[in-house]
């Protein structure tokens, strides 16, 4: 039988638990940690882009600062008052739906290989666009870098910037079964809307999952394997994944950022201590082109091929 064929969807609306055994994923990658369990005592720091305009004051230069540090303990942070209209964003998360509530045959009319027209998402596309300039610019000021470093790489254009809209329905084995393997993220920022529902976990260490709690108007930002090496492995691109849980349907809208195609991504000097280089440099088309010949990133594993030894 085709896997390919059957849709998780379908399946979760008519129930047929004889089939859900062919969603099971290998034991390794069961889940421990349950899509409603934050209680780890360790959360992702959330930061306030209240003083998000370059003037250089000292609230400025102290969000840039944690930034920085956050992103180099966790590769993930959590941002508040980011100036992106709640209307926006509700507007998004019912659009989504709405998509996803189609019939599958109808749904299946747009499936992955066809081109995707931007239509209604152009609107929050631009808010994403404007957050997450506003953190690369932070970012390279809390590395001591010129503000512009990454942003004057990224064109108007934004030709390989992507949305992925999850939806993940409710599970009858979500012990058994994961939404979203995990993975790291290839591009350079990703800018995450979750619902209220709960699913995404951060690996932490080996084998150390910490669920992020969902807080209503904020965004969550996470470093991409590109950001990754383009600051010498400061910033780090961490491994995530998605649960799913019996009750509940989930929406999550990924917004991932990538510079030009023919950018060189190699870190600056600045960044370079002892002379110590971990990733050779390469084009953002390049290393594209090799994730598209991937049929799925599995673990943190995409990078490995740029590392020196
Ligand atoms: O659903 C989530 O919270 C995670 C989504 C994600 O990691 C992705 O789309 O790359
Ligand atoms: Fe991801």
């Amino acid at each position: 039988m085709d896997l390919e064929a059957q849709h998780v969807e379908t399946l979760s609306s008519t129930h047929n638990k004889l089939q859900v055994k062919d969603f099971i994923w290998s034991e390794n990658e069961w889940p421990t940690v349950a899509h409603d369990d934050f209680d780890s005592g360790d959360d992702i720091p959330i930061i306030s882009l209240s003083n998000r305009s370059r003037n250089n004051d000292e609230c400025y230069e102290k969000a840039c600062e944690d930034m920085v540090t956050t992103c180099e303990r966790w590769g993930f942070v959590r941002v508040v008052d980011h100036g992106v209209a709640a209307e926006t964003v509700e507007n998004m998360k019912r659009r989504c739906s709405e998509m996803f509530d189609l019939p599958m045959e109808m749904k299946m009319k747009g499936a992955r290989s066809t081109c995707m027209p931007l239509g209604y998402s152009a609107n929050y596309m631009n808010a994403m666009d404007g957050l997450g300039m506003v953190i690369l610019d932070m970012l390279a000021h809390g590395l001591g870098l010129p503000h512009d470093f990454f942003t004057k790489n990224f064109n108007k254009e934004k030709e390989s910037t992507m949305i992925r809209v999850n939806r993940y329905p409710p599970c009858p084995l979500p012990e058994r079964c994961l939404g979203l393997g995990s993975h790291s993220d290839p591009h350079a920022l990703t800018i995450l809307l979750q619902d209220n529902v709960g699913g995404l976990q951060v690996q932490k260490g080996e084998g150390v999952w910490v669920g992020v709690r969902p807080i209503p108007n904020s965004f969550i930002i996470n470093i991409g394997d590109t950001l990754e090496a383009w600051s010498n492995g400061r910033l780090k691109s961490v491994v995530h994944r998605a649960v799913v849980n019996r009750e509940r349907k989930r929406l999550s809208i990924a917004y991932f950022m990538s510079p030009a195609s023919d950018t060189v991504i190699d870190c600056p000097l600045e960044l370079v201590r002892d002379g110590y280089r971990k990733y050779k440099p390469f084009t953002w088309s390049d290393f594209r082109s090799q994730l598209l010949l991937q049929r799925r990133v599995v673990g943190k594993t995409a990078l490995l091929r740029y590392l020196l030894p």
